[in-house]
C-alpha cells in the first residue's frame, strides 16, 4: 500500500458544505473519517457522497453503552457499508461481543461486507497523570492500553485505535492481522492541540501503525493541499 493510502483524514467540520469543500480541495485523499461532529451536525448524507466519490470511510461514532444498545447501533450502522467503525473497549466484553455479532448479522442482512469494528483503547488526549488521578486506573498507561486492545482481540474485533506511543507494543502482542489505527499524529511543524500522546507520522508508521488519523494539521492548515503533500513526502 502506498504511504499516502495509509493516511485517514478526519473530516471534523460542522456542516456537509464544509465537508464537501474539503473533499473538493483534497481529491488525492482516499480515506476519510466521519466523526461525531459531522455526523451529529449533518447526518449520514455525507457517507453517500463519499461512496459516490469511491472513498474509503472510517465511521468514528465511538459507541459506548450496554450490550443491547451497542448491538442495535452496530446493526443499524452496517447498512452504511463503511470500512471501519469504532466502539470503546471500556464497554466490556459482553458489549464488544454483542456489537461484533450484530454488525456481522446486520451486514449480511443487507448483503454488504461487514465493516471492521475497532476498539478505542485509551483516548490520545489523556496522559498517564490523568489516567491515574482522574480515572483512578491503577495500571501504567502502556499496560492499560495493551489490556484494552487484548480485550478487543479476544472478543473477536478486527483491531484497535491507539496512540502511536503504544503501537509498537500492541503490534507485538496482537499480531500482524490486528488492524491498528493511530490518531494523535503530529508532524514536527504542526500544533499539538489537545493531543497528549503524539508522534510524527513517519515514526508512527515505523512503530507499526496500519493507518494514521490526521485532522487539523491538514484540514486547519492555511494550505491543506500543501500540508497533506508535505506529510506524504515525510513518510515516503
Ligand atoms: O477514534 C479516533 O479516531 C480518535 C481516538 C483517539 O484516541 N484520539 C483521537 O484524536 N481520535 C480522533 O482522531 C482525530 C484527530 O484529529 P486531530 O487531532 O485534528 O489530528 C479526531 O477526529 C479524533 O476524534
Amino acid at each position: 500500500m502506498n504511504a499516502d493510502n495509509r493516511i485517514i483524514v478526519a473530516l471534523d467540520v460542522s456542516s456537509q458544505e464544509e465537508a464537501i469543500a474539503l473533499l473538493d480541495k483534497l481529491p488525492q485523499v482516499s480515506f476519510w473519517k466521519v466523526g461525531l461532529e459531522l455526523f451529529v451536525s449533518s447526518g449520514p448524507g455525507i457517507l453517500e457522497i463519499l461512496k459516490q466519490r469511491e472513498k474509503r470511510i472510517f465511521l468514528d461514532l465511538k459507541f459506548h453503552d450496554i450490550p443491547n444498545t451497542v448491538a442495535g447501533a452496530c446493526r443499524a450502522a452496517a447498512k452504511y457499508n463503511v470500512d471501519l467503525l469504532t466502539i470503546h473497549s471500556t464497554c466490556g466484553k459482553d458489549a464488544l461481543k454483542a456489537a461484533q455479532l450484530a454488525l456481522t448479522e446486520g451486514a449480511a442482512a443487507v448483503d454488504k461486507p461487514s465493516p471492521k469494528l475497532i476498539a478505542i483503547t485509551l483516548l490520545t488526549s489523556l496522559n498517564s497523570r490523568q489516567l491515574a488521578f482522574d480515572l483512578k486506573i491503577p495500571l501504567e498507561l502502556p499496560e492499560y492500553a495493551l489490556h484494552m486492545a487484548l480485550l478487543a482481540k479476544e472478543t473477536g474485533l478486527a483491531g484497535a485505535v491507539c496512540s502511536p506511543q503504544e503501537v509498537e507494543q500492541l503490534r507485538m502482542s496482537c499480531g500482524d492481522d490486528f488492524v491498528l489505527v493511530c490518531p494523535g499524529v503530529r508532524p514536527k511543524w504542526a500544533d499539538g492541540g489537545d493531543q497528549k500522546r503524539s508522534m510524527t507520522p513517519k515514526a508512527a508508521l515505523k512503530a507499526g501503525a496500519d493507518y494514521l488519523v490526521i485532522g487539523r494539521p491538514i484540514t486547519a492548515a492555511d494550505d491543506p493541499v500543501a500540508a497533506f503533500g508535505r506529510i506524504c513526502e515525510e513518510i515516503e
